[in-house]
């Protein structure tokens, strides 16, 4: 599917899908709970899809009604020789992994796209030191064994979903365990997300200033319902188009969230936007932007979508710490320098950071610019090419569907022009 944006100004208010990282952890406490739980649910995306099959190949049982799933515990007596699709969802493949050598599952781990090649071999390597069978470092990956319980040390800067999976997986064994991190921890926001999902299934983690010490033995007890909160992850698109030119009041989000993505809008304020806070809603406004420098370490999905602000802003803005970008569905950097090229923008990257000139003059005519396959991509890329007027064709674009199927039914009714041909 390819889409053809034109110049457009998008104003409106939108009520944002259900934040995905929360939908896995909500849907992953659910399955290895003690009872059935109701999740209700704003929206649908691949990447939850992937979830939802995995925990049914697992066990579960996972109904999808109008407002959102009803899943039950996972089922002990599955058959062993099981296939896990992660598809394209690093989340599913890295939270699901640690669980399923602490369940002493034999499956196939596999998946798609960019997925074989993002990192896994810290974790896998944590695992075999710790009992499971595993040969394979990259997908498919066949499991077996049991992991037991004992000190886990991992780096905190490859990846926040290691320490993820771990932590869901540790409490269900017989010993107690630790995690030790050997760096500063980067995506704190998702540990913290993850940490407030045990939470609420009754688990107890105690945090250290080296990491987590985690008692064995423990039981997931279901809430029985729950919602899942609004995603800032993919209303940073929205927040970001309101901030360049439109005007967009995004509601269903936390304001105290644990989600570090929701910094998009006291980003967007740095560099100029006006903001506007209401309950459980923000309405976010163009002004005269001006470049900044970011820090991605906590927010590494947030820099797509930051760097159109940028190339929308006066002036230079560096984004830094920003390596782990490159690891993603796509080498994002890569994609959003190349994209914003096209564009007319001047932009350069170094291995750990991207530098943008904004304010520039825009091509005439029609631009091509390939999504990566990358929903993030075509979402930036989108917001970018309405905002500068810019007749262009975003090739692949059905990629959005990973994380937010609806965002260019969202994007029309909102003003934007988008035709899909
Ligand atoms: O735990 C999560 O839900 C996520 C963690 C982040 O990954 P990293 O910790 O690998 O940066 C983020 O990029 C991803 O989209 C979702
Ligand atoms: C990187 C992402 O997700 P995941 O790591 O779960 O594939 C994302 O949604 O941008």
């Amino acid at each position: 599917m390819n889409i053809k944006i034109g110049k457009s100004i998008l104003k409106g208010n939108i009520k944002v899908i259900s934040s995905k990282s929360d939908a896995h952890r909500l849907l992953i406490g659910g399955a290895l709970a003690d009872k059935p739980t109701k999740i209700f649910l704003e929206g649908w995306s691949n990447d939850i899809e992937a979830t939802k099959s995995c925990l049914e190949t697992l066990g579960c049982e996972v109904i999808r009604d109008n407002d959102g799933i009803q899943i039950t515990p996972l089922w002990d007596g599955q058959a062993d020789d099981i296939v896990l699709d992660c598809v394209e969802s690093g989340s599913t493949l890295r939270f699901l992994l640690p669980i399923v050598a602490a369940l002493g599952k034999h499956a196939i781990l596999e998946g798609q796209g960019r997925l074989p090649e993002r990192p896994i071999d810290v974790l896998l390597e944590e695992l075999r030191a710790h009992g499971s069978l595993v040969k394979e470092n990259n997908l498919p990956l066949v499991m077996a064994g049991q992991i037991s319980g004992g000190v886990y040390t991992l780096p905190g800067n490859i990846s926040s979903q290691f320490i993820t999976g771990l932590l869901f997986a540790l409490p269900l064994l017989e010993e107690d365990s630790e995690i030790r991190l050997t760096t500063k921890m980067e995506s704190r926001g998702y540990v913290d997300m993850t940490l407030d999902t045990l939470r609420l299934f009754q688990i107890e983690i105690e945090e250290k200033d080296w990491g987590f010490k985690i008692k064995g033995g423990q039981t997931y007890r279901s809430p029985l319902e729950v919602s899942a909160e609004g995603d800032w992850s993919g209303a940073a698109f929205w927040v970001v188009a309101g901030g360049i030119g439109g005007e967009i009041t995004c509601t269903g989000l936390r304001k105290n969230s644990c989600q570090g993505d929701k910094e998009i809008v006291d980003l967007m304020e740095q560099f100029g936007a006006k903001v506007t806070w209401g309950e459980n809603e923000v309405m976010v406004c163009g002004g005269n932007l001006k470049g900044i420098t970011i820090d991605a370490a906590q927010i590494p999905d947030l820099v797509p979508a930051l760097c159109v602000a940028a190339a929308l802003a006066e002036g230079t803005t560096i984004i830094y710490n920003a390596g782990r970008l490159r690891m993603k569905e796509s080498d994002r950097l890569k994609a959003m320098a190349e994209g914003l090229q096209k564009l007319g923008v001047r932009v350069s990257q170094q291995p750990e950071s991207i530098k943008i000139e904004g304010g520039s003059v825009h091509p005439e005519g029609e631009v091509v610019l390939d999504s990566y396959d990358d929903h993030r991509i075509v979402m930036s890329l989108a917001i970018a090419a309405a905002a500068m007027g810019v007749e262009a064709v975003i090739e692949r674009a059905e990629a959005v569907s990973k994380s937010y199927p609806t965002f260019f039914a969202e994007f029309t009714r909102l003003g934007g022009a988008a035709d899909v041909f």
